[in-house]
C-alpha cells in the first residue's frame, strides 16, 4: 500500500477515460432520503443552487435507505499529486463469510431458483436470477490514504475510478472508493446510456489463455442467459421513458485489467430531456446486474442469504448537475474506507447453471483489483479459489 505524506483528500473523484471530476471541500449536502423521494429532493435543491451546480455521491443498495449526495466548494479536472511511497503495511483480513459460506449460500440459492422453475409461476413471478455477494474485511496497521489509494486503481484505463463520501460510521468518516467497469447510466440532453455487464471471466497473462477465456465466455450458454436477464432488465425500465432505444453492438465482451465480461451498450433518446440523470440512475437501480429479478424478490432473498446489510455495494456512484445532466455507474469492485479499515465487496450471477466453487472463483478475481491497489497480497487458497475442501 503506498502511504506517504496524505494529500487531503477529494470530496469526491471520478476518473474515466472521458475525463476525470474532483470536488474539493463541502459546500452543501442533499438532505438524504430514500430512492422514492429523489425527485423532490433534486428539484428543491436545484431551484436554488441553479444548473451549474453539481451533486455527486451515492445511493446506496437498499432503495428503502438514505442516500448521500454533495455539492463541492469547488470543482477541479485533476486528481491530487500522488503522495510518495512509504513504508510497507501489514494487514489483517476477515473473509465474511468465508469461501465455504459463500458456496453454501450459492447452493440454497439454486435450489430456491430450481423449486420455483418447478412451481411454473406465472411469467414475471418466478425468480430467474439473484446475485450474492461476500465481504472480505482488511485491517491495515496503518490509516488507508485515499488519495494513493485512487492513483493505483486508476492504473487501469478501462475503468471508472471513483471515491464518494458516505455517512460518518460508528469509527468516523467514511468513503467508498473504487474501479466500477458498469456504466448504470449517462445522459447529456436528451441522449442516454447505458452499459450493462453480467457474465465474468477471469483474465490470463498468457495471450492464448486469455484469448481462450473471453471465447468460452462468449459461447456459455449460463453466461449469456446471466447477461440476457441484466440487458433486458435495462431496455425495459428505460424504453417508458425514452422515444428511440436501441442496442448497436448487441452483446460484447468488455476487458478490464483482470476480467472478460459480457456487456451490451445501450442507447436512447428522451421523450423528457429535462429528466435528470440521477432520477434515471435512481430508477434503474439495483439492475439484476447486482440484484437480481424480480428486483424486489431477490432484494429480499439477498436479505436473507447475506451476512451482512450491503450499504453502498451494488448501489450507484455519480454525479448530476442543475440541468439533468449526469454519469452513474454501478458500485462494484469497491471497498468502504474507514480509518484503517476497508471492506471490499464482490458478488456474482446466480442462474441455474451456475457452479458454487465457480462463483467462489469469480468473486475472488473480483476482489482482485482492489486488493491490488490496496498493496495486499492474498494468496489464492486464501480467496477460496481453491475448490471445495475435502477428501479428493
Ligand atoms: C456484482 C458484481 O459484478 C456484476 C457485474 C459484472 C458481472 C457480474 C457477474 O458476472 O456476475 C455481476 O453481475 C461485482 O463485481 O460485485
Amino acid at each position: 500500500m503506498p502511504l506517504g505524506e496524505a494529500a487531503p483528500a477529494p470530496l469526491f473523484a471520478f476518473r474515466s477515460a472521458e475525463g476525470t471530476l474532483i470536488g474539493l471541500g463541502q459546500a452543501a449536502a442533499l438532505p438524504g432520503g430514500p430512492a422514492a423521494t429523489l425527485a423532490a429532493r433534486l428539484d428543491t435543491f436545484f431551484r436554488s443552487a441553479g444548473p451549474d451546480a453539481i451533486l455527486a455521491g451515492a445511493m446506496p443498495f437498499d432503495r428503502a435507505a438514505k442516500d448521500d449526495l454533495r455539492q463541492a466548494a469547488r470543482v477541479a479536472s485533476a486528481l491530487p499529486p500522488q503522495p510518495a511511497p512509504a513504508r510497507s503495511v501489514r494487514w489483517s483480513l476477515r473473509h465474511e463469510p468465508d469461501a465455504a459460506g459463500y458456496a453454501d449460500a450459492v447452493r440454497r440459492a439454486l435450489d430456491i431458483l430450481a423449486a420455483e422453475a418447478a412451481l411454473s409461476a406465472p411469467p414475471g413471478d418466478a425468480l430467474t436470477k439473484i446475485v450474492l455477494s461476500r465481504s472480505l474485511l482488511a485491517t491495515a496497521d496503518a490509516p488507508i490514504d485515499p488519495v494513493a489509494l485512487l492513483h493505483r486503481l486508476a492504473a487501469d484505463p478501462s475503468v471508472t475510478t471513483f471515491l464518494v463520501p458516505l455517512p460518518d460510521g460508528q469509527a468516523g468518516p467514511r468513503q467508498l472508493a473504487g474501479a466500477t467497469p458498469e456504466l448504470l447510466l449517462s445522459k447529456r440532453a436528451d441522449r442516454v446510456a447505458s452499459h450493462p455487464l453480467a457474465g465474468s471471466a477471469r483474465r490470463h497473462r498468457e495471450p492464448a489463455r486469455d484469448a481462450a477465456a473471453a471465447e468460452a465466455l462468449l459461447r456459455s450458454g449460463k453466461d449469456g442467459r446471466e447477461h440476457a436477464i441484466a440487458a433486458e432488465f435495462v431496455l425495459d425500465t428505460l424504453a417508458p421513458w425514452c422515444r428511440t432505444l436501441a442496442r448497436p453492438q448487441g452483446v460484447q465482451l468488455r476487458g478490464t485489467a483482470s476480467l472478460w465480461h459480457l456487456g451490451t451498450r445501450i442507447e436512447g433518446r428522451l421523450k423528457d430531456p429535462g429528466l435528470s440523470a440521477a432520477l434515471l440512475a435512481s430508477i434503474l437501480h439495483p439492475t439484476p446486474a447486482v440484484c437480481g429479478l424480480p428486483r424486489d424478490r431477490a432484494a429480499a432473498l439477498i436479505d436473507r442469504l447475506e451476512p451482512r446489510d450491503r450499504g453502498f455495494y451494488g448501489g450507484a456512484i455519480g454525479w448530476c448537475d442543475g440541468r439533468g445532466d449526469g454519469t452513474w455507474h454501478v458500485a462494484i469492485r469497491c471497498a468502504e474506507l474507514s480509518g484503517r479499515q476497508a471492506r471490499l465487496h464482490a458478488g456474482a450471477g446466480i442462474v441455474p447453471g451456475s457452479e458454487p466453487w465457480k462463483e467462489v472463483d469469480e468473486t475472488a478475481a473480483k476482489y482482485g483489483a482492489m486488493l491490488a491497489a490496496l498493496g495486499i497480497d492474498l494468496p489464492e487458497d486464501r480467496a477460496g479459489t481453491a475448490g471445495p475442501p475435502g477428501p479428493p
